[in-house]
C-alpha cells in the first residue's frame, strides 16, 4: 500500500489529528508504527464506539500495530461496575469479542490489561514523573477525559491520579499514535507536553468525532469538554444509547423517540448516526421509503446530499427515522446474532444495563 493510501485510511472520518504534519512525516519513513486505544470496561458497546472501532480497523489496514488497553484499574478509580474487578474484567472480554464482530482484526490486535502495568515499578515511576511535571490545576482540568468535572477531585483524591496514569500508559507502551474520541484530547495534549521533559516520544493524537446521544443537544453555552460529555452517546446513560445487542424493535423504538427536529442539523442524533455510522463507510447509501403521495422513495448517495434535503424540508423526520432504523438494524444484525450465541455475555450485558452504577 503506498503512502498516500495509508494516509487516506488513517485520516478519513477523523475530527482532528495532532498533528497532521507529524503523521505524514512518520508514515513517509515506512517504519512500523504502534498505536492504541484504551477503554473502561463498564458497560455495553454502543453505536458511538463503532466510530473508533472502524478507525482502529483502518489503522490496522494501514499497517499500524494496534494495541487495545482494557483500562481495568482506571474503571475501578472511576467507580464503574461498583468497583467489582471480576465484572470489570468480564466486560473487557465482552468488548474485545464485539470488536471482532465489527471489522477489527483481533488476530493481530494486541490486547493489554492495565492490571499488568500496575505490577511494574517502572510504571509507577512514570506516573509520578508525569505528576511531577504537571500542575494540580492542569491535572484537575484533565479529569474530563474520565467524564468528570475538575471539582470532583475534591471528593475523592484517587481520581486525580487517573490522568497521570492515562499519560503513563502511552509512555509505557512507547506509542506513536493514540486513538480516542475528541473528549480524550486533554490526555494526549498532556502526554505531548511532558514527553520532552521525560525523554519520551511525542505521541500523535488521532481523534474521532463523538456521536450525540439520542436525547440530542448542542454544545452551546457549556464549557467545551463538559458539553461534550453531557451530549455524547454514553454507556452510563443507557436511555441515550443504541447498544449493539438491542433487538430490532428496541432500535426502532429508541430511534422513534429520539430528538430530531425538522430541518435542524445541530445536535440532531439521527443525522449524526447517518453522518458517522451509515455514511462512515465508503459507498454507503440511504433509501428513504415513502408512499407515492408523499414523494415516493428517495435514495441518497452521500451524507451531504441527505443533509441538504433535510434542511430544505424535503425529508420528514419520521421518514428519516424509519430509514435510519432500518439501516442501523442491518449494520447490527451480525453482531446481535453472534452475541445471542454467547450466553455468558448476553446475560452479563442485560444485567449491566439494568444496574448502571454511574
Ligand atoms: N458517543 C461517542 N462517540 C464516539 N466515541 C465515543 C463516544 N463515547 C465514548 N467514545 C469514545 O470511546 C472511548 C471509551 O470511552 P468511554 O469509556 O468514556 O465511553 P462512554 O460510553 O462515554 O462511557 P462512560 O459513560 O462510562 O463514560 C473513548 O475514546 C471515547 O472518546
Ligand atoms: N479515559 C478513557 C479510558 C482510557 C483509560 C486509559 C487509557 O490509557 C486510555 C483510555 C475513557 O474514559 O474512555
Amino acid at each position: 500500500m503506498d503512502v498516500n493510501e495509508r494516509l487516506r485510511l488513517l485520516t478519513r472520518n477523523l475530527e482532528e489529528v495532532v498533528t497532521l504534519e507529524e503523521l505524514k512525516s512518520k508514515v513517509s519513513t515506512g517504519e512500523k508504527l504502534k498505536g492504541y486505544i484504551g477503554f473502561e470496561p463498564s458497560g455495553p458497546f454502543h453505536l458511538g464506539w463503532l466510530i473508533w472501532a472502524r478507525k482502529l480497523s483502518d489503522m490496522q489496514k494501514a499497517g499500524v500495530q494496534m494495541n487495545v488497553l482494557i483500562a481495568t484499574w482506571h474503571a475501578w478509580i472511576n467507580d464503574k461496575m461498583g468497583g467489582d474487578m471480576d465484572k470489570i474484567k468480564l466486560v473487557g472480554k465482552y468488548t474485545i469479542e464485539v470488536l471482532g464482530q465489527v471489522g477489527v482484526d483481533t488476530a493481530s490486535l494486541k490486547v493489554l490489561d492495565a492490571e499488568n502495568f500496575v505490577e511494574d515499578k517502572e510504571y509507577w515511576k512514570l506516573v509520578l514523573n508525569v505528576a511531577k511535571n504537571t500542575s494540580l490545576a492542569r491535572m484537575k482540568r484533565a479529569m474530563t477525559i474520565m467524564g468528570r468535572k475538575a471539582e470532583e477531585a475534591e471528593l475523592d483524591t484517587s481520581k486525580l491520579i487517573y490522568p497521570a496514569m492515562q499519560v503513563s500508559d502511552i509512555f509505557y507502551m512507547d506509542l506513536d499514535l493514540a486513538l480516542g474520541g475528541i473528549d480524550q484530547r486533554k490526555a494526549h495534549m498532556l502526554a505531548r507536553d511532558v514527553a520532552d521533559k521525560l525523554g519520551k516520544k511525542k505521541v500523535i493524537g488521532m481523534h474521532v468525532p463523538l456521536l450525540v446521544g439520542l436525547q440530542g443537544g448542542s454544545r452551546m453555552n457549556l464549557e467545551e469538554d463538559e458539553a461534550l460529555s453531557t451530549v455524547k452517546m454514553s454507556k452510563s446513560k443507557p436511555e441515550t444509547a443504541i447498544f449493539v445487542h438491542d433487538s430490532p424493535e428496541e432500535v426502532e423504538r429508541k430511534i422513534k423517540m429520539a430528538y430530531c427536529p425538522a430541518g435542524q442539523v445541530d445536535g440532531n442524533p439521527i443525522l449524526g448516526i447517518n453522518r458517522y455510522i451509515i455514511f462512515g463507510e465508503d459507498g454507503e447509501t440511504l433509501t428513504v421509503e415513502r408512499p407515492a403521495k408523499y414523494g415516493g422513495d428517495v435514495k441518497f448517495e452521500s451524507y451531504e446530499e441527505l443533509e441538504r434535503a433535510y434542511v430544505d424540508g424535503k425529508v420528514h423526520p419520521l421518514d428519516l427515522k424509519a430509514a435510519t432504523a432500518r439501516k442501523v438494524n442491518q449494520i447490527l444484525e451480525p453482531v446481535r446474532k453472534h452475541l445471542s450465541n454467547r450466553s455468558e455475555f448476553d446475560a452479563l450485558i442485560r444485567n449491566i444495563v439494568s444496574n448502571v452504577t454511574r
